[in-house]
C-alpha cells in the first residue's frame, strides 16, 4: 500500500515539470492563434463631418511581413514543442529504467547499510512517522524492552538457535512477538537479520507472517512480527498434543495455506523468490490456524549460486537454488500432516529422514491407512488422502525436475478442501 503510494506520489512529482512545459506552450500557441491575423487598411477618403459617403470597398491588404513573422512564430513554436516532447519521453524512460531498477528486489539494502553504520552505539530513533513514508518502522529499542519487561523470562515464547522470542505489548493493547537476536562479531547472524528484515518488508501475503518493525541497538537486533496464537506447526504436530488438534480438514487447510504462500514466492514476486528453509517449525499458524511462512533468514531470489549456506544435502542439489527446492521442502511438511512423524526421526540408532521411511511403504497405497497419524485416521475419504499422498510423493522425487511446480500441487490440493475453508469442495 505504502509502496504503491510513494510511487503515484513519485510519478505525480516527475510528471509535474513536463506538465507545465507543455502545458506553456499550449498556451503560447492557444495566445499566439488568437491575435489578429490580418489587418484592414481602409483606402476610402477621409470621413467628413460624421456622415459617412459611400466610398470605394474596402480592401483588406495582409502586411506580407507580420505574416512571415507568424511563420516564424509557429515554426519556433512547433519545433520546441517537439524538442520538450522528445525530451519528456527520453526522461520519462530515464526514469522508469531507474524506478524499476530500485524496485527490484533490493530495496532495504540501502536501509540496511544505513542501520549498520548508525547502529552499533546509539538507539535508532523511534520513527512512528517512516510508516506514512512508505517505509518499515524502526523502533526505539527501549520500546522493546519494556513492552517485554526488560527482556524477562516470563516473556519468553521460545529460545531458538538464534536468539530468543518474546511476546511484547507495545501499545498497550495488541500482543505482538520480538525476535531478539545478539549479533555479537557473528556475521552470519546479522546477514541473516538483514535478509529477513529485507524480504519481509517486500513481501505481503496473507500466508507470509506480517513484519511490524526492527530495531538496531548495539550487538543486538530486534525483528517484530504480528503475534501467531497457536505457535508453530511443528510444535502442534509433535509437542504435548500430538496433533490431536489438528483435524484432516485443518491439516488440509494448512497445507493449502502454505502451498499459496509458496505460490505467491515461486510465480508472483518479480523476481522470483526461494525460501531454502521451509520446514514445519517455520509454518506458524494464528488464532483462526491460518498457517504463514516465517524465518525468510536463508531467502534468496530464484536461480542464484548457493554458496555459504550450512544446509542438508537435500537442499543443494548441485549447488544450484530452485524453487523445486521449496517443493521437495514442502512434500516432507505433507508427509509430517499425514503421517504425524517428524521430518527427521531421532531414535536411539541413526537417524532417519521421513521420505526415506515413508515413499517404499506408499508404494502399495493400501498400506496408507496403516501409517496414517493415528489422530486422523479414519476421518476422511480414503479417495482424497490417496491424492494427498501421491502429491506428497511426487514431490519429494530425487530429482528436482520430476517435482511438480508450487502452483500444480496448489490446484490439485484445493478441490480437497471445503468451500467454507477456501477450497472448492462442496460437501453436501
Ligand atoms: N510470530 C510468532 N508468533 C508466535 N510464535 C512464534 C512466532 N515466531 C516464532 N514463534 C515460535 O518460536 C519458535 C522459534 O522461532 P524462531 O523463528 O525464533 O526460530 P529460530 O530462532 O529460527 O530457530 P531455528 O534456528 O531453529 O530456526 C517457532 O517454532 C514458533 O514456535
Amino acid at each position: 500500500m505504502f509502496v504503491k503510494h510513494q510511487t503515484r506520489m513519485c510519478l505525480l512529482r516527475h510528471l509535474l515539470l513536463p506538465i507545465c512545459l507543455v502545458g506553456f506552450c499550449f498556451f503560447s500557441v492557444v495566445f499566439v492563434s488568437a491575435t489578429p491575423q490580418e489587418i484592414p487598411i481602409s483606402q476610402a477618403s477621409p470621413r467628413t463631418g460624421g456622415a459617412q459617403s459611400p466610398g470605394p470597398p474596402v480592401v483588406k491588404v495582409v502586411i506580407r511581413q507580420d505574416l512571415n513573422k507568424k511563420i516564424l512564430i509557429a515554426l519556433i513554436v512547433s519545433s520546441t514543442l517537439l524538442c520538450i516532447t522528445v525530451m519528456m519521453i527520453l526522461y520519462l524512460l530515464l526514469w522508469r529504467y531507474r524506478s524499476m531498477n530500485n524496485n527490484s528486489f533490493n530495496g532495504i539494502k540501502g536501509k540496511s547499510d544505513s542501520v549498520k553504520s548508525s547502529g552499533s552505539t546509539k538507539p535508532v530513533v523511534h520513527k512512528v512517522d517512516s510508516v506514512t513514508k512508505g517505509t518499515i518502522p524502526v523502533y526505539e529499542y527501549q520500546l522493546l524492552e519494556s513492552g517485554t519487561n526488560k527482556f524477562s523470562d516470563g516473556n519468553v515464547l521460545s529460545r531458538g538457535g538464534r536468539g530468543c522470542l518474546y511476546s511484547a505489548c507495545l501499545d498497550g493493547k495488541s500482543s505482538v512477538t520480538v525476535k531478539k537476536l545478539d549479533v555479537g562479531g557473528e556475521t552470519d547472524i546479522e546477514k541473516q537479520f538483514e535478509n529477513e528484515v529485507d524480504w519481509l518488508a517486500k513481501i505481503k501475503h496473507q500466508n507470509i507472517i506480517s513484519l511490524l518493525g526492527f530495531s538496531v541497538y548495539r550487538q543486538t537486533r530486534c525483528i517484530v512480527y504480528e503475534m501467531m496464537q497457536n505457535g508453530s506447526l511443528e510444535n502442534r504436530l509433535h509437542g504435548p498434543s500430538q496433533g490431536s488438534g489438528l483435524t484432516w480438514q485443518l491439516r488440509m487447510k494448512i497445507a493449502v495455506d502454505i502451498a499459496r504462500g509458496l505460490e505467491y514466492l515461486h510465480e508472483h514476486c518479480h523476481p522470483p523468490v526461494v525460501h531454502r528453509d521451509l520446514r514445519s517449525s517455520n509454518i506458524l499458524l494464528d488464532s483462526d490456524f491460518n498457517a504463514k511462512i516465517s524465518d525468510f533468514g536463508y531467502a534468496t531470489v530464484l536461480m542464484t549460486q548457493n554458496k555459504n549456506l550450512n544446509r542438508p544435502s537435500e537442499y543443494l542439489l548441485d549447488g544450484k537454488v530452485t524453487d523445486k527446492n521449496d517443493v521437495y521442502s514442502f512434500g516432507v511438511i505433507l508427509l509430517e500432516l499425514l503421517l504425524g512423524k517428524r521430518s527427521v526421526e531421532k531414535p536411539s540408532t541413526e537417524p532417519e529422514s521421513v521420505v526415506t521411511w515413508a515413499v517404499p511403504k506408499l508404494s502399495d497405497r493400501a498400506n496408507l491407512p496403516n501409517i496414517l497419524d493415528p489422530a486422523i485416521k479414519g476421518t476422511m475419504d480414503l479417495k482424497h488422502l490417496y491424492q494427498v499422498a501421491a502429491v506428497a510423493v511426487l514431490c519429494v522425487q530425487p530429482e528436482p525436475s520430476y517435482r511438480p511446480l508450487i502452483t500444480d500441487v496448489l490446484h490439485s490440493l484445493i478441490p480437497l478442501l471445503p468451500l467454507e475453508l477456501g477450497g472448492s469442495l462442496r460437501i453436501l
